[in-house]
């Protein structure tokens, strides 16, 4: 489904605005590189508006009760099911996936809406037993305040229902500024919220300059707390400027997830995993496997098993439904790709399959699927987060040597497990410094399950039930008792 001629990319108080300066941006189909609309962005001062819309809403929606604030959530997501064809069009047409993963996506996407129509009603406070015979100590939970979502091109609807379900749920305004690459689908999920009828100034759009919407929404006091999914450097930036304020943050940033492939794995089923994690979304997701660490006795069947399922993938447009692999969101991200590759192959590496850009007739941007072997540790694509489809496989030979190397970079989001030994599940589990670990599982992302990286992948989850305590306070009140 193609939008139209020229949308409106600014939601501020229940309106669908043009910017102040009546810029535009044109929305560009990667795998075709056609121009699907042209929405009207924004910047610092539509940004600045929306937080004060947002803030004078704030006192009305955070009084309501969790129970009526639960229902728009779980209204908006049957409306999210109701137009998930639609939304799956809208969200391969601007972001390349294949037309399944998108509607898998929206599914997703709508299941932190069902989950925090649910957890919104258990946000519990507490009555602690006194240590004094006239006190009475109570420990209440109320929403932070104003929010600012900050969320990026990958996965243009789950990764802004992971943030506006919870904060929501939880009594949180929002102010939501989209990638500017994907606005079309997070404009969609924001016109269902209308649709539900969701009080005016409690959820804003702001599409626009991410400089300016980004200093905008720091530097501003009204915001309590921003969320934000994206690159590790653009975190390290949010950070800084947010400390003027002391401002709460939670951070999904980027990753370097390594799958461990040991001498006892289930081979067949440790191939189908790394094919399916490794390129979904074209490698464009930050818990996907970016290194394969395989036991050096079952190194060769392992290479060689994958070798023929990656040859065999369909590249092309993501509206075709035969198609595999599609697009990367733009030329940068095609030219970081060679980069890693042109950088092993300099060093010593082979390639397997692909290792150049696909010569379809469609246009846009596409990457082969490439393997690489011969691998060793100082190459750009074993430190360097590659946001693409290429895998390089190095083998190891002792579960000591393969938990120090999985552990040598400064990112811990998700690392992968494949074994069938008990011992080994809970000793490497362990061992690993990541917030989320899969064993012979690498889609661990669900709604009730708390996701996040430690270390330089962020801080913060996002589903479960700590999903929706980022964006509450725990006050605690102290009652004296007179006589
Ligand atoms: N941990 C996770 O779940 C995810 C991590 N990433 C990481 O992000 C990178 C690629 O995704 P991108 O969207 O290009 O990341 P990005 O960090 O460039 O952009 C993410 C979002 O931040 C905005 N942004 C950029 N600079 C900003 C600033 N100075 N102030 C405020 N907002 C700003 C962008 O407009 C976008 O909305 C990769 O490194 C990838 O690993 C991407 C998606 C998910
Ligand atoms: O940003 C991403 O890559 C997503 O977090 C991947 S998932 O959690 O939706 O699987």
């Amino acid at each position: 489904m193609i939008v139209g001629q020229k949308e409106k990319g600014i939601f501020i108080n229940g309106e669908w605005r043009d910017s102040y300066s009546g810029t535009v941006r044109a929305i560009i189909n990667p795998a075709t590189l056609e121009k699907l609309t042209e929405i009207s962005y924004g910047g610092k001062e539509e940004a600045l508006e929306a937080v004060e819309e947002a803030k004078a809403a704030f006192p009305s929606w955070s009084k309501k009760t969790a129970r009526e604030r639960s229902t728009f959530l779980y209204k908006a997501y049957e409306k999210m099911l109701e137009n998930k064809e639609q939304l799956a069009q809208i969200l391969t047409s601007e972001q390349g996936k294949p037309l399944t993963e998108a509607r898998t996506e929206i599914e997703s996407a709508a299941s932190y809406l069902l989950w925090y129509a649910e957890e919104a009603n258990r946000v519990y406070g507490e009555i602690i037993p006194s240590s004094k015979v006239n006190r009475r100590s109570l420990v209440i939970p109320q929403a932070i305040g104003v929010i600012a979502a900050i969320t990026p091109w990958n996965f243009p609807a789950s990764m802004v229902t992971r943030k506006l379900g919870p904060s929501l749920a939880a009594g949180c305004t929002v102010v939501l500024k989209p990638a500017s690459q994907t606005p079309l689908t997070a404009m969609a999920i924001v016109k269902i919220f209308e649709e539900v009828g969701l009080p005016k100034g409690v959820l804003n759009l702001v599409s626009g300059d991410a400089k300016g919407v980004g200093e905008a929404l720091t530097q501003s006091p009204d915001v309590r707390l921003i969320t934000f999914t994206g690159s590790t450097e653009v975190g390290r930036e949010l950070m800084k400027n947010s400390a003027q304020h002391i401002k709460k943050l939670s951070l999904e940033l980027g990753g370097h997830a390594p799958i461990l492939v040991m001498d006892d794995a289930n081979l067949e089923n440790a191939v189908d995993l790394t094919l399916a994690s490794k390129f979904r979304n074209c490698g464009q997701t930050c818990i996907c496997a970016n290194r394969v660490y395989v036991h050096r006795e079952i190194a060769d069947s392992f290479v060689e098993k994958l070798a023929v399922k990656v040859k065999s993938m369909k590249i092309g447009n993501g509206i075709d439904e035969a198609t595999v692999i599609g697009p990367m969101i733009d030329r940068n991200a095609v030219e970081k790709a060679a980069e890693h590759v042109e950088d092993a192959v300099h060093q010593g590496a082979t390639i397997i399959t692909g290792g150049k850009e696909w010569q379809g007739n469609l246009g846009g941007h596409f990457y082969e699927p490439t393997i690489l072997v011969d691998v060793n540790d100082q190459m750009k694509v074993m430190n360097e987060e590659t946001f693409g489809p290429v895998l390089p496989i190095e083998t190891f030979d002792s579960i000591e040597e393969v938990i120090e190397k999985a552990n040598q970079l400064p990112y811990g989001l998700a690392a992968y497990i494949m074994t069938e030994s008990t011992n080994r599940v809970f000793q490497l589990s362990e061992a690993l410094e990541y917030g989320i670990i899969g064993v012979n599982d690498v889609f661990p992302a669900t709604a009730e399950a708390p996701f996040g990286g430690i270390k330089e992948s962020g801080f913060g989850k996002e589903g479960g039930k700590e999903g929706i305590m980022e964006f509450v306070e725990m006050k605690y009140v102290s009652i004296g008792m007179t006589n």
